[in-house]
């Protein structure tokens, strides 16, 4: 007889996880596992996947365990890491909050890219699909020096390189449909810019302190959003609209559009970058183990 495995299915503006809670670090996911239960056709589907794993229990996250009791051990739909994913970490944290693990409130989690914390607000009724439930603490933006060019349909345009734990390419477009297809990852120069790939976004203006977006994720194609992204895209819009909130000791506050909703991203003067946005667990079931350990390894 198999072991059955819990898994469940949530997602922030329809960029979409599976969830695997698995507080001892027992279960065995290497990338083709993962890649397996992302598929959407022949295992459950997602952009990415959640590995819930107590922070002591994990080689990566022990020396965080006093920190942050829970770790998002992150994997992208292609069974590749990411250092971090915005999203992820509020339906992680919305996970968390439905398990009783945590309440509503503060609490603090574990990733690749730092301990974030993370802000629960009163779930509404409708169950955390709200925009504005759950703000995390993304950390500060890395602006590398050097200028970078991304190619798609034959066109380079410049980018802007902005790092959120994760590496992020950010052009400005007149229209989104300049994005092309995204069938394929853009192209960029200099290759050295990002040795492990690169999140690329593309970004149109919609008003003030207000722009949408389209992105290429790294590990996963075209996604409905990217949590990471809109972040280095409010800091990339904000240079470019000649705003830094350490400069002028005021907070910025942009509304990003995404194709799957709605996120709001504030830079504090000490550089913080705050994420506000929904977050949602859509299905729960049970994976079965024989077909898990039958998988390529
Ligand atoms: N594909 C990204 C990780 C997920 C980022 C995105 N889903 C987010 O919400 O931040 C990377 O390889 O860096």
């Amino acid at each position: 007889m198999s072991t059955r495995i819990a898994f469940l299915k949530g997602h922030g503006t329809e960029n979409d996880f599976v969830i695997v809670p698995d507080p001892e670090n027992a279960i065995d996911l290497p990338p083709a596992a993962v890649a397996a239960l992302c598929d959407r056709r022949a295992g459950i589907g997602g952009d990415g996947l959640l590995h819930v794993v107590r922070s002591a229990a994990h080689p990566e996250a022990r020396h965080l365990a006093a920190e942050a009791e829970w770790f998002m051990d992150y994997r992208n739909g292609d069974g590749s890491i990411a250092e971090m994913c915005g999203n992820g970490v509020r339906v992680f944290a919305r996970y968390l909050q439905r398990a009783g693990h945590v309440a509503e409130g503060d609490v603090a989690v574990a990733t690749r890219g730092g301990v974030k914390t993370v802000h629960i607000a009163k779930t509404g009724s409708d169950g955390g699909s709200a925009a504005g439930d759950i703000t995390v603490g993304m950390g500060r933006a890395l602006l590398p020096d050097g200028e970078v060019t991304v190619s798609v349909d034959g066109r380079s345009r410049p980018a802007r390189n902005v790092n959120m734990g994760n590496p992020h390419a950010v052009v400005f477009v007149d229209d989104l449909a300049h994005a092309g297809d995204l069938f394929t990852a853009p192209s960029f120069s200099p290759a050295s810019a990002y040795p492990d790939g690169v999140n690329v976004e593309f970004v149109a203006d919609r008003g003030p302190r207000h722009v949408a977006l389209r992105v290429h994720e790294r590990g996963a194609g075209e996604t409905r959003s990217c949590g990471t992204g809109a972040c280095a895209v409010a800091v990339a819009t904000a240079r470019r609209d000649g705003v830094d909130p350490s400069v002028t000791g005021t907070p910025v506050t942009y509304t990003v559009e995404v194709p799957g909703g709605t996120l709001v991203i504030t830079e504090r003067p000490d550089g913080e970058i705050e994420m506000t946005g929904p977050a949602v667990i859509v299905a729960e079931g049970v994976i079965e183990e024989q077909w898990l350990e039958n998988l390529p390894r």
